[in-house]
């Protein structure tokens, strides 16, 4: 098992290899986490030192939006932006097909339009987030604070092991739109594009951290030193 420090050191690797496939004048978006971050200082390094210079971009969350203008980089929205070129996010979990579980920091809806309204989509991940089948992680459901009830019931009915996610202090944690998060403890997900078509299209869920045919690029740090890409 790596420490927090070795981790850290791949998630800046992936991140930093990441960096290295931006051009001037792409339209990019930028994920949301801890393996984020390191891609935004990579980004800014690309721009100070190299002169990259990008049309747009475009955040999946306040988190990543606030520590890009710390940086002095303009962000737009979604929506000013026909289709972005490029869109580098984090996961939780990916597997051999390069399908993923998103989430774990509460983004997923703007996650998933921004990487759907994006024509490339890369994850960068060290080696402990890949998997053969998606697993070891809890899958995340964004749901209407109106509907919540019905739905963790519901969830529970068909023995997907709700959890209502919570804050630091105790309290449901609510996403930038006003929804609740319930994370369903399935692990492992057996038949993931099963499980994502009845969720989308269960009324009161809002979005889903399975992301299914999004990334067409995972870039993976293991932990001898080597980058790997794998592509779909
Ligand atoms: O989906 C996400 C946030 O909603 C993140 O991309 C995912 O949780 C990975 O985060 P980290 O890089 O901190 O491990």
């Amino acid at each position: 098992m790596l420490s927090e420090a070795e981790q850290n050191k791949l998630k800046q690797e992936a991140a930093n290899q990441a960096a290295k496939q931006l051009v001037s004048g792409m339209t990019l978006g930028v994920g949301t986490g801890s393996t984020v971050k390191y891609f935004i200082d990579a980004l800014t390094r690309r721009r100070d030192e190299d002169g990259l210079s990008l049309a747009a971009i475009v955040t999946t969350s306040n988190r990543s939006k606030e520590a890009l203008q710390a940086k002095g980089f303009k962000v737009s929205g979604l929506s000013d932006v026909e289709l972005l070129d490029l869109t580098v996010d984090g996961a939780d979990r990916v597997d051999r097909h390069l399908d993923g579980i998103k989430g774990g920091g509460g983004a997923l809806t703007m996650e998933k339009n921004v990487a759907t309204y994006s024509r490339h989509c890369t994850w960068i991940v060290d080696e402990s987030k890949v998997v053969d089948h998606l697993s070891g992680f809890p899958l995340p459901v964004e749901v209407l604070r109106n509907t919540c009830e019905h739905l963790y019931r519901k969830f529970a009915d068909e023995n997907l092991e709700p959890e209502f996610r919570k804050d630091a202090d105790g309290r449901r944690f609510m996403t930038h739109y006003g929804n609740y998060i319930i994370d369903l403890h399935v692990d492992p997900i057996p038949v993931p594009a099963g499980l994502a078509l009845w969720l989308d299209t269960t009324v009161g869920v809002v979005e889903h951290g399975l992301f299914l045919n999004v990334a067409d690029k995972v870039i993976i740090a293991h932990e001898d030193g080597h980058i790997e890409t794998r592509t779909r």
